[in-house]
């Protein structure tokens, strides 16, 4: 078999753990001993063992002069777990398989140094960009200290979110909901607005069949409008941060504060959405979930801070030009000056089409 074969293996075994291990990486490693898969593991939360501890601990002595596939190149510094490098020089492999190296800068280079330094073979690159696409929010977040922030849309086949009456249940159908329920659990905060809020009255909770964990609620209230009624501060489903800006009235702040809502009063009177990540970031959310509505689209968009968009497209027509569309707010005047995307991810989900699209480099 050919090292795709393994590393492939490696790979879904990463997938497998997507939404467990932030702060950290997903990672995925397999040791291979004369064309036999000897040992297996993947990183399942962090602060706990990674990916390769668990791996060559089920090899035991076959790690000797075995093969190791890893999806992110092994770890080189103290953190809660010895290096995975010098485990790997220990027990005296013959072989690594990287996928892709690590941006962290504790590690980046180090490990593959430390291994090539004790003669241990070493080929990076193989399917690099399947590892690396698992962990696009770490990467980013690593290098930015900002989450990753992919936006989420569901509309009909003429574009609207809801009709002109302000209607929206169900656009897209169950399999489709159920793949943004998914999406929730793998994200450390969700983030809607303000109108969404006293709208929909959402929960904004992870509802999966085989339950899932809730992110981090953040919700913008420039002038904290938000209904006291709101579901989202009486369920204690999840923490729930109410951003505001300084017009926010004190008596309303702590009506509403309590063991899971916080009230983030920001420096300035409109919400700068650069202030908002950066404060996101800093309270070790790595990637947000951003479901709407159209205006808080709108200045994301307008804005250019956001990294990925999923959008769900249902085969229904809503019409009207007073129903809503997915990104409000003013727009792009010219052709020029549009985002131009590329599609990475085109699938059918019942009746529903999903599309991942990401911003073009430079
Ligand atoms: N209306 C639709 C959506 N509507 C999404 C709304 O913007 C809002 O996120 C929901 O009302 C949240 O409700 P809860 O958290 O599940 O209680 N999203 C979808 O994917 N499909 C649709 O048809
Ligand atoms: N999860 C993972 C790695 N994660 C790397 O180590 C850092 C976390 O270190 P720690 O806090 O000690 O868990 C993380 O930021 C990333 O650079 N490395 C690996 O060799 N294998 C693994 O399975
Ligand atoms: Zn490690």
């Amino acid at each position: 078999m050919n090292d795709e074969h393994f590393m492939k293996l490696a790979i879904e075994l990463a997938k497998a753990t997507q939404g467990q291990t932030s702060p950290n990486p997903v990672v995925g490693a397999v040791v291979v001993k004369d064309g036999a898969v000897v040992g297996m593991g993947a990183h399942l939360k962090a602060g706990q063992a990674h990916a390769e501890v668990h791996a060559l601990a089920m090899a035991g002595e076959q790690a000797n002069g075995a093969t190791l596939y890893v999806t992110l190149e092994p770890c080189a510094h103290y953190g809660k777990t010895p290096p995975c490098a010098n485990l790997v020089v220990e027990k005296k492999m013959k072989r690594v398989v990287i996928a892709s190296t690590d941006p962290n800068p504790l590690v980046a280079g180090k490990g593959i140094a430390i291994m090539k330094e004790a003669g241990i073979e070493i080929e990076v690159g193989v399917l690099e960009k399947e590892a690396t696409a698992l962990n696009d929010p770490f990467f980013h977040f690593i290098q930015t200290k900002l989450p990753f922030v992919t936006l989420k849309t569901a509309t009909s086949l003429d574009g609207k979110t809801a009709t002109y009456t302000g209607e929206s249940k169900w656009i897209t159908g169950e399999q489709a909901r159920l793949d943004v329920h998914q999406l929730r659990h793998q994200h450390d905060a969700i983030l809607v607005g303000i109108n969404t809020v006293n709208i929909d009255n959402p929960s904004l909770t992870t509802r999966l069949p085989g339950g899932g964990k809730n992110p981090v609620r953040v919700i913008l209230d420039t002038h904290l409008n938000i209904d006291e009624q709101a579901t989202i501060l009486h369920d204690q489903q999840a923490p729930t941060w109410i951003i505001v800006g300084q017009a926010a009235q004190s008596k309303k702040i702590e009506a509403i504060t309590n063991e899971f809502v916080r009230v983030i009063k920001l420096p300035t009177e409109q919400l700068l959405l650069k202030d908002v990540l950066r404060i996101l970031g800093e309270n070790g959310i790595t990637s947000l979930f951003v479901e709407g509505g159209s205006t808080v689209h709108g200045t994301f968009l307008k804005e250019k801070l956001f990294n990925q968009m999923i959008t769900y497209i249902a085969p229904k027509l809503i019409g009207g030009s007073k129903a809503p569309t997915s990104f409000g707010g003013e727009g792009i005047a010219s052709m020029s000056e549009v985002v131009d995307l590329e599609i990475t991810l085109v699938q059918q989900l019942g009746q529903d089409l999903k599309i991942v699209a990401v911003p073009k480099e430079g």
